[in-house]
């Protein structure tokens, strides 16, 4: 059964137009314009409960928007959407205690006040019996491993120790959705890593039902098998990610070392050379030619370690976006997602 139902969610903004120079600011004064911004268009998706979905899209693409129509933040324009098979805008008690929205730029917390001052605020706005608070915070402070840092002003702690503070924060009162957004901005490989490790954990565990967008797609890699694509407030991509993968990458990369004595010139005739720095090399090389280019590879160098991976998929998804880009420049109207899916 599907956890979050969006249909046609549209969402436009009135942006006051400032023009520039003096005299423009001044007629701005008595006849302002304005543009309207489309940041939201048409979009539709279903999430199953207990699934984990990357949301992706370069900036100002909507992912924020479309979180915060989600989570009832905002009202859409028009469309209609259903979380728990509650509407989100019209913000009842008891839809607000099954989700949670963490919002990596922002700070939910108190900044003045130790973590634990802010979790009991939360127990208090979520009405959490005390022995299931008790139960569930500890839990989760040992999963974060924060204990030690609890009572420490929030605004002393680092990025990473205060996301991981922010979760137990959205976590204490169970929601059966969980909206994440950018919950690894700024923070370190390590902690990046940390994260990371705890969402899989404990969604694996609870089951929950999980957005989550990042610009890190060594967090979409490890935690989730689809991914929703917008770009420009509009669905481009919805499929698994192994399918955007395979579909948009139709390169591997052979990773090449040479023995010492081995001079590698030439090798452009198998692809086009990424990286040369003796005595390693990399060769961008077609999906399809690599058993071949390997075979004539060996046999022509003396080489002492070869290995083949895919392209990033960073790589893979910028892409993708730039192919839609593309397509939005040549036909100017909104764009229909599966035939978009096809033509990719
Ligand atoms: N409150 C607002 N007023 C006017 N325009 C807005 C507002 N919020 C968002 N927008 C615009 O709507 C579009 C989508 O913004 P949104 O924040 O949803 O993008 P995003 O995909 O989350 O981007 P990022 O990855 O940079 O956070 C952008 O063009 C943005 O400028």
């Amino acid at each position: 059964m599907p956890a979050i139902v969006a249909e046609n969610l549209c969402r436009t903004y009135r942006v006051y137009q400032k023009r520039e120079g003096l005299m423009a600011s001044v007629t701005g004064l008595f006849h302002r314009t304005y543009k309207t911004v489309n940041a939201v268009r048409n979009v539709s998706f279903e999430i199953d409960e207990g699934e984990m979905v990357a949301f992706l899209g370069p900036n100002g693409a909507g992912k924020t928007t479309t979180l915060k129509l989600l989570s009832g933040l905002i009202y859409p324009s028009s469309g209609s959407a259903h979380v728990l098979g509650y509407v989100p805008w019209r913000r009842e008690n008891a839809f607000r205690r099954r989700f949670s929205l963490v919002m990596g730029q922002k700070n939910q917390l108190w900044w003045d006040l130790p973590a634990q001052e802010s979790f009991q605020l939360h127990r208090e706005i979520y009405r959490i019996p005390p022995a299931d608070f008790d139960r569930r915070k500890n839990e989760l402070i040992d999963l974060l491993e924060v204990r030690k840092l609890i009572a420490q002003p929030v605004r002393e702690l680092s990025l990473g120790e205060r996301m991981r503070m922010e979760l137990i924060a959205a976590l204490l009162h169970s929601p059966e959705v969980l909206l994440l957004d950018e919950p690894t901005i700024g923070l370190d490989v390590v902690s990046q890593r940390r994260v990371q490790e705890f969402l899989k954990y404990y969604q694996a565990q609870q089951k929950i039902t999980v957005i989550l967008t990042s610009h890190y797609m060594k967090d979409v890699e490890a935690l989730c098998k689809r991914a929703i694509i917008i770009n420009d407030g509009q669905i481009k991509h919805d499929g698994p990610l192994a399918e955007i993968v395979e579909r948009f990458s139709q390169h591997k990369v052979i990773n090449l070392q040479f023995a010492v004595t081995e001079t590698p010139t030439g090798l452009e005739r198998f692809g086009n050379v990424l990286e040369l720095n003796p005595p390693r090399a990399k060769i961008e090389v077609e999906r399809t030619k690599v058993p071949e280019v390997l075979g004539a590879l060996l046999s022509q160098y003396r080489i002492e370690d070869v290995g083949v991976q895919d392209r990033p998929l960073e790589e893979v998804i910028a892409e993708m976006f730039a192919a839609t880009e593309d397509d939005s420049k040549s036909d100017g109207d909104p764009i229909d997602a599966e035939a978009t899916a096809q033509r990719l």
